[in-house]
């Protein structure tokens, strides 16, 4: 994972709402965070807790139908107030997105050839014997056997986790500097899922690109990324290197997260059990929203939200299992 010092991708107090029945729902609340140049960063948490809508929102694709505020600082600009024109250049081009159900967003009247092969003429500049060398080398690069005879198939002639490796193939058709994979390998059984994951770092490695992974998997999480972002209620609550996150965690929630994990996991098991339910974004607590199912709760986590705080581990907790590395700065 090669990484510079710059970020490739700044986040900064991303906010998403959406007015649902004449509410206001906060989805994503004042999120921040820097993805360096091949890093592969998690975005973990329950189900709701705004994974999809922080990766939709750097896409450009939440502000359709909701208000989106903040920055997502990308090669110096500022994606959030960019015209949709320009957006839709950058969108599949330089920022890829995969999601959990390929068939959702592969074309099943079209070949995988064609598919592949009208993001090659959308986002280069190859001549068409060109382009179908590439596909068949985007397909080779992803691990589909017999890639030239594959190319004239339709999406429902794959298997599921063939089908998630055709996404990925499509997505990596433009060489995408940043791929955003929202739980890529949640449909798919324990063995392919890992074949998929590894997949993704590999190409992460080799390409030098980065990624975002979205996963409620923390077994997921722990295999495929270099650093984690906790979030619980539409915020970020701990943020840090994988290894810190999960082996020394800051936050009760991701404490309840990992305590939560049964030793042997079977595929498919649901992972959490934490006591009580996640916040409704509707109606958020005043102070911090773990604090209704958090046991080591203190006065001021009832009427003040904790800023996330720390250096390289950062926790937003009164009252963390020990005091972060350093105050303030965000990594
Ligand atoms: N278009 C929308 N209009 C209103 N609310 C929405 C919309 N899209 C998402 N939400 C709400 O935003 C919140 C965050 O959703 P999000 O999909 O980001 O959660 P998540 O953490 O990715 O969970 P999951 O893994 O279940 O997708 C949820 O409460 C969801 O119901």
């Amino acid at each position: 994972m090669t990484q510079s010092n710059s970020p490739l991708l700044s986040v900064k107090n991303l906010s998403t709402s959406f007015h649902v029945g004449g509410q206001k729902l906060r989805a994503v609340d004042e999120v921040s965070f820097d993805l360096a140049t091949g890093e592969v960063l998690g975005i973990v948490g329950e189900s709701g807790s705004g994974k999809s809508i922080t990766l939709r929102s750097i896409m450009g694709l939440a502000r359709r139908y909701g208000e989106v505020t903040g920055e997502v600082v990308w090669q110096g600009e500022n994606l959030v107030t960019k015209p949709e024109a320009q957006m839709r250049k950058i969108r599949g081009k330089d920022i890829a997105m995969i999601f959990q159900e390929p068939m959702s967003s592969l074309n099943p009247l079209l070949t995988v050839g064609v598919q592949i092969k009208e993001n090659l003429v959308a986002h280069t500049e190859l001549d068409k014997k060109a382009r179908h060398h590439r596909a068949i080398e985007l397909l080779e690069l992803v691990g589909i056997p017999d890639a030239s005879r594959r190319l004239n198939d339709y999406p429902h002639q794959f298997s599921g986790g063939m089908r998630q490796r055709v996404m990925i193939a499509i997505a990596l058709a433009s060489s995408p500097k940043l791929l955003l994979a929202d739980e890529p390998t949640t449909a798919l059984d324990v063995t392919i899922q890992n074949q998929i994951l590894k997949l993704i770092l590999d190409l992460s490695q080799e390409l030098g690109m980065s990624v975002i992974l979205v996963t409620h998997d923390l077994g997921v999480a722990a295999q495929t990324c270099d650093r984690l972002a906790v979030m619980y209620g539409g915020k970020l609550v701990e943020k840090g290197s994988t290894r810190d996150v999960l082996c020394n965690p800051l936050h009760r929630y991701t404490m309840g997260l990992l305590q939560s994990v049964p030793e042997n996991v079977e595929p498919r098991t649901p992972l959490f059990s934490l006591p009580g339910t996640p916040p409704s974004l509707m109606n958020l607590p005043k102070g911090c929203a773990f604090a209704p199912r958090c046991a080591h709760a203190v006065e001021a986590c009832a009427t003040t939200k904790p800023p996330l705080e720390g250096t390289e581990h950062q926790v937003a907790c009164f009252n963390p299992t020990q005091a972060p590395d350093g105050a303030g700065g965000q990594s």
